[in-house]
């Protein structure tokens, strides 16, 4: 089996070929349907290996079809038999056995970058992993390069209560990070305050001799859908690019916050809508847009 350690070295490439492995959003806030639009905003190449098929929408989740765990793994196979991957990012699992295909094909292929964000329950309460499927998911952190739990999920790898506070969660994250060698990105995102605080947590000092704490302003927005798949994707991405996780995080967090500040002005759904993945793109099309069609009456046809 493989692990962090015994994977080629991944090289620095401007425009990386980055995978998503993921559920899906139909309403393109969430899971692969973000990460794609994540990678593309950070400058990467986005290819997506679905793993659950997800009904839900800006108030919740419906339903969920997991297609048969040997089609998963004949689109990871299909893309790993043609393209060079540089990073992969891996979201929502659902089940053990969706768990066991992921891992089995990054023992095969071994990419030099993965990032896994260990998808639990949405933010409307839906589990997105059956209770079941935890200690796989446990077991899976080992693979990862870097883990990014929110509050109740680095809870639950931990086997500890909820961290009440940043202290104690940065205590949980240390010791996720000691007992698997993944480095750990706590997320403060379900903490209340006036700053949503991050932070790179390494037991062996590789990254910034162990910590590397960034905190930005909370944006006062309902609209904070699929965050936490966002900015995993553009973490895979920014690593790919940079081979700097300090570097990745600070870019990653400048475009994540820049996101959620234009996210109101979407107005997609009326429960918690998603973030502006590309509203630097959007900015550009907009400077370079046609000037506005004459606006004299039509000449009549006869
Ligand atoms: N209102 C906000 N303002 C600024 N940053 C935020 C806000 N909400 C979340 N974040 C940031 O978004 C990222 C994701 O954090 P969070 O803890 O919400 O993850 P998550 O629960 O996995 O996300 P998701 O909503 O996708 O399930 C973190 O960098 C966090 O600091
Ligand atoms: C597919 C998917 N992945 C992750 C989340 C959590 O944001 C979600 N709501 N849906």
């Amino acid at each position: 089996m493989s692990s962090p350690t015994d994977r080629p070295a991944p090289v620095a490439r401007a425009v990386p070929r980055v995978l998503s492995i993921a559920g899906t959003d139909p309403t393109g806030g969430a899971g692969i349907q973000a990460d794609l639009k994540s990678i593309a905003a950070n400058g990467g190449y986005g290819m997506a290996v679905v793993t659950a098929l997800v009904a839900q929408n800006t108030h919740g989740v419906r339903s969920v079809h997991t297609p048969p765990p040997e089609f998963l793994r004949e689109q990871l196979d299909a893309v790993s038999d043609d393209v060079v991957i540089d990073a992969v990012k891996i979201g929502m699992l659902g089940e053990a056995v969706t768990v066991a295909v992921v891992r089995g094909w990054l023992d095969t292929v071994r990419p030099p970058i993965v990032v896994l964000d260990p998808v639990m329950v949405s933010t409307s309460g839906h589990r997105l992993l059956a209770a079941d499927a935890e200690d796989a998911v446990r077991r899976l952190v080992p693979f990862a390069d870097l883990v990014t739990p929110n509050l109740p999920e680095l809870a639950v790898l931990v086997g500890a209560p909820l961290a009440p506070d940043w202290a104690t969660a940065l205590e949980q994250a240390r010791r996720l990070s000691a007992d698997t060698g993944a480095i750990v990105l706590a997320k403060g995102g379900h903490l209340e305050g006036a700053l949503s605080p991050d932070a790179l947590v390494d037991a062996s000092g590789r990254v910034a001799a162990g910590l590397f704490e960034s905190t930005g302003e909370r944006v006062a927005t309902v609209n904070t859908h699929g965050t936490g798949c966002s900015l995993s994707s553009a973490l895979a991405t920014r690593q790919a690019q940079t081979l700097d996780w300090v570097r990745s995080l600070t870019l990653s967090k400048h475009w994540l916050l820049d996101s959620l500040r234009h996210a109101d002005a979407l107005e997609v759904g009326t429960g918690r809508g998603p973030i502006s993945h590309l509203h630097a793109l959007w900015s550009v099309a907009a400077q370079n847009s046609p000037a506005p069609p004459d606006q004299k009456a039509p000449r009549p046809l006869w």
